[in-house]
């Protein structure tokens, strides 16, 4: 099965065309109405349908006030169209359509889109909550096509909020995992032409298949990963993430599913000459290294002696090797792994790592999601399921 990234824009369309879908029944239920000669207004079944919103935002961790006021709206609406539409029989002007059960066909169909509506509004919170969504284009345009209703209606949607409650038990009430990812990073989590594939994407279908509840993955990057997890857009992210102090600070994180570090690459049959500190860090070495990130940081910190030249481009780096013109790049020993499995010529030096760190899946602050998440992953250990998907995406991630 392939895996996509989630589409905000769909998430924010989603949640317009269910609001289209309900009021859409309202001529069918004002034409039953007109045949029985029942009064457009129920005052106790609009209680039952506020005070099922209300019940299902709580759990869904939407403002229950918020989104009451949504749906409160939707029924002023739908009065004014029962009116409309009783007017213009009553007159003549139109004709009434088929009669079509209320209690047993129109109001268990009206229930279900207001479950579904709420459903996609916990999906699309984000995207409403963004400062700008009213004057969005996404909103605009939807104005437009719809009317004046639309205008309150997108006021009601920018003004519902989220609401904190335990992560495990939303997700288990919205029967959706939300999955932070950043697809750049092989062989975790890789984006090709839309498809992402990785060991954390596997990883992350499965612990959402144990959980019960169905996968979403939502794109995040390097630089926003802890404002989007601030922001609320993800529950979990699975990505090659290490643990850091900084994250740890503000996330909770797994148990470690990764242990690794900086280890050197070279030419082949040059391994046993360029496999410690002490031998690379010689005059007579060139050492290869990206920019910006923690391997120039680490070259920094440990090599004085050997030459270094900056390569700043990720895609040809490892040719340098390949081609002579670089002795070693020491880098995450994950990379490494990826570059000798993809590229003749290349080998890893030593086994060791110069430097250790842990990988592990960061996530809401809960306990509950925190044990069901470790639960999971000392499973998968012990079935040898974790190591099983990193060989694979080893063996099929794509080497540039
Ligand atoms: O169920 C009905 O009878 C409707 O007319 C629909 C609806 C609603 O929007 O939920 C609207 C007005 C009524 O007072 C009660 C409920």
């Amino acid at each position: 099965d392939e895996v996509h990234f989630d589409d905000p824009a769909a998430d924010v369309a989603a949640v317009f065309d269910l609001i289209e879908q309900r009021l859409a029944l309202m001529p069918a239920v004002a034409s039953w109405k007109y045949a029985k000669s029942l009064p457009v207004v129920d005052a106790d079944r609009e209680q039952v349908v506020l005070d099922a919103t209300v019940a299902r935002a709580e759990k869904l961790g939407i403002e229950p006030g918020s989104a009451r006021t949504l749906f409160a709206l939707q029924i002023e609406i739908a009065r004014r169209i029962q009116a409309e539409k009783i007017d213009a029989w009553r007159s003549g002007r139109e004709q009434p359509p088929p009669v079509r059960d209320l209690a047993r066909e129109l109001r268990p169909a009206l229930d279900d889109i207001g479950d579904r509506l709420l459903r996609a509004i916990y999906l699309a919170l984000p995207e409403l909550q963004r400062p700008g969504f009213a004057n969005s284009p996404a909103a605009l345009q939807w104005q437009k096509r719809f009317g004046a209703d639309a205008a309150k209606l997108v006021g009601a949607l920018a003004a519902l909020r989220d609401t904190p409650v335990p992560a495990l038990a939303r997700i288990k009430a919205s029967a959706v995992l939300r999955i932070g990812t950043t697809g750049d990073y092989a062989p975790f989590s890789s984006d090709a032409g839309g498809i992402l594939r990785g060991a954390d994407i596997d990883a992350a279908v499965q612990l959402a298949k144990a959980l019960g509840v169905e996968p979403h993955f939502v794109r995040t990057s390097w630089p926003t990963l802890m404002g989007d997890y601030r922001g609320g857009r993800f529950d979990i992210a699975m990505s090659g993430i290490s643990i850091t102090a900084e994250r740890a600070a503000e996330a909770a994180f797994s148990a470690s599913y990764h242990r690794g570090g900086k280890t050197p690459i070279v030419r082949c049959g040059r391994e046993t000459s360029l496999d410690t500190l002490e031998e690379i860090d010689q005059p007579g070495t060139r050492v290869v290294v990206n920019p910006g990130g923690t391997n120039e940081r680490f070259v920094r910190e440990h090599i004085a002696r050997a030459k270094v030249s900056l390569h700043p481009d990720n895609r040809t780096i490892f040719d340098e090797i390949r081609l002579g013109r670089a002795d070693v790049m020491i880098t995450d020993d994950v990379e490494v792994e990826l570059q000798v499995r993809g590229k003749p010529g290349l080998c890893r030096a030593t086994p060791a790592t110069f430097t250790q760190g842990d990988k592990a899946i960061l996530m809401l602050r809960d306990g509950e999601l925190l044990k069901a998440v470790d639960g999971w992953l000392a499973n998968e250990q012990r079935s040898g399921a974790v190591t099983r998907r990193l060989e694979s995406a080893l063996a099929t991630a794509p080497v540039h």
